[in-house]
């Protein structure tokens, strides 16, 4: 059967989440999310420490109900509808805990017998590399290991839908490049995935969409592009000698430290083009010149930390360092 990739496999409206209550003593920290992922898609939630990623996964997956707001996996309810739920996705928690005195494979059959269409449990440890670990006790596996025991228990049932709470903390890089080989074929496949990390770099490389979190809310969100688009790019080189930083094209404002030059702009190709042709007429050497997009970590930078808008719904407006028409404008260095 042919599956529609169209096809919202997550929708998440209004979703509040309040620990403890209504009162002053209560916590709220998902405070109004909205966002949706159709099937096929990588979708990675970025956020500080605390932003509410955990907490906003967990309703996602069923573990609680949320204070206000829907969600929907599959088109149901995953905690009052969970038992039809349950079966089609895979969960990875932040915090797996299994018994520790059972060995790798002992922990595999036991969670393959509580599974649905379970595969192999030898195929569901290989996939994570973890099939020459068969005969040793949880308790004695690294903490990656345990990671990556994890993620198999996750895939046994072949899910349509596959939760990882920050799937790669404690790898070590190898590890982490052969999950995001994994997650890029089971995607292939047609697996939905959502995620959350800290590794930026993880994101890039894996989300087809993400959304960067900050106190509960989303702030900025669309594709690893879109997301970095929100910010200017540089330009950056070193002042031609013998030229003071006045004698610079005076519609490109630059920061200048010592004779190194940056430029931001909204609109790199123009001014970039606007630069080197008035570089050419000047007859000016433009040393160590470098033109850059913002990367997906300066974009975190400014737009994850401080305090959320008043109502969150897009943060990156006003933290770029450009004007409100896209124009470049002077930065300090
Ligand atoms: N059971 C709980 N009771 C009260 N507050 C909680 C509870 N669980 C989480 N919180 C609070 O909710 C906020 C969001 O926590 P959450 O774990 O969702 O953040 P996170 O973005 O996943 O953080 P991290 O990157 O550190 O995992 C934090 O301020 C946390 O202290």
């Amino acid at each position: 059967m042919l599956e529609d990739m169209s096809e919202r496999v997550i929708e998440v409206t209004g979703l509040r989440r309040r620990y403890g209550g209504p009162g002053p003593e209560g916590f709220e920290a998902v405070r109004g999310m909205d966002f949706e992922v159709r099937r096929g898609e990588v979708y990675a939630l970025l956020g500080t420490n605390g932003a509410g990623k955990t907490s906003t996964v967990e309703l996602l997956e069923g573990l609680a109900p949320p204070t206000a707001g829907q969600v929907r996996v599959l088109g149901m309810d995953p905690c009052r509808e969970r038992g039809a739920v349950r079966p089609r996705i895979g969960i990875m928690l932040q915090e797996g805990g299994f018994p520790s005195d059972l060995t790798v494979a002992e922990t595999a059959r036991m969670w393959a017998g509580c599974t649905t269409g379970a595969r192999p449990v030898a195929e569901a440890l290989d996939l994570v590399d973890l099939g020459r670990r068969a005969a040793v006790r949880v308790k004695q596996l690294s903490g990656g290991e345990r990671r990556r025991l994890d993620l198999a228990m996750a895939l046994l049932g072949r899910p349509e839908v596959l939760f990882l709470d920050e799937p790669t903390t404690g790898l070590d890089p190898q590890a982490r490049h052969r999950t995001w080989e994994l997650v890029a074929a089971l995607r292939e496949e047609g697996t939905t995935v959502l995620m959350t990390t800290h590794y930026l770099e993880e994101a890039e490389a894996l989300a087809d969409r993400l959304a960067i979190m900050r106190e509960g809310r989303i702030v900025l969100s669309g594709t690893p592009a879109e997301v970095t688009a929100a910010q200017p790019s540089r330009i950056r080189f070193r002042l031609p000698e013998g030229m003071a930083p006045a004698e610079l094209p005076l519609d490109l404002p630059a920061a200048v430290e010592g004779t190194r030059v940056e430029i931001r702009t909204r609109d790199l190709q123009a001014d970039l083009t606007r630069l080197l042709l008035w570089a050419r007429d000047a007859g000016a050497v433009l040393a160590g010149l470098d033109a850059s997009s913002a990367s997906l970590e300066e974009t975190f930078l400014q737009v994850a930390d401080g305090p959320a808008g008043a109502d969150g719904a897009d943060g990156a407006q006003g933290t770029d360092g450009t004007g409100g028409d896209g124009r470049v404008e002077r930065v300090t260095a």
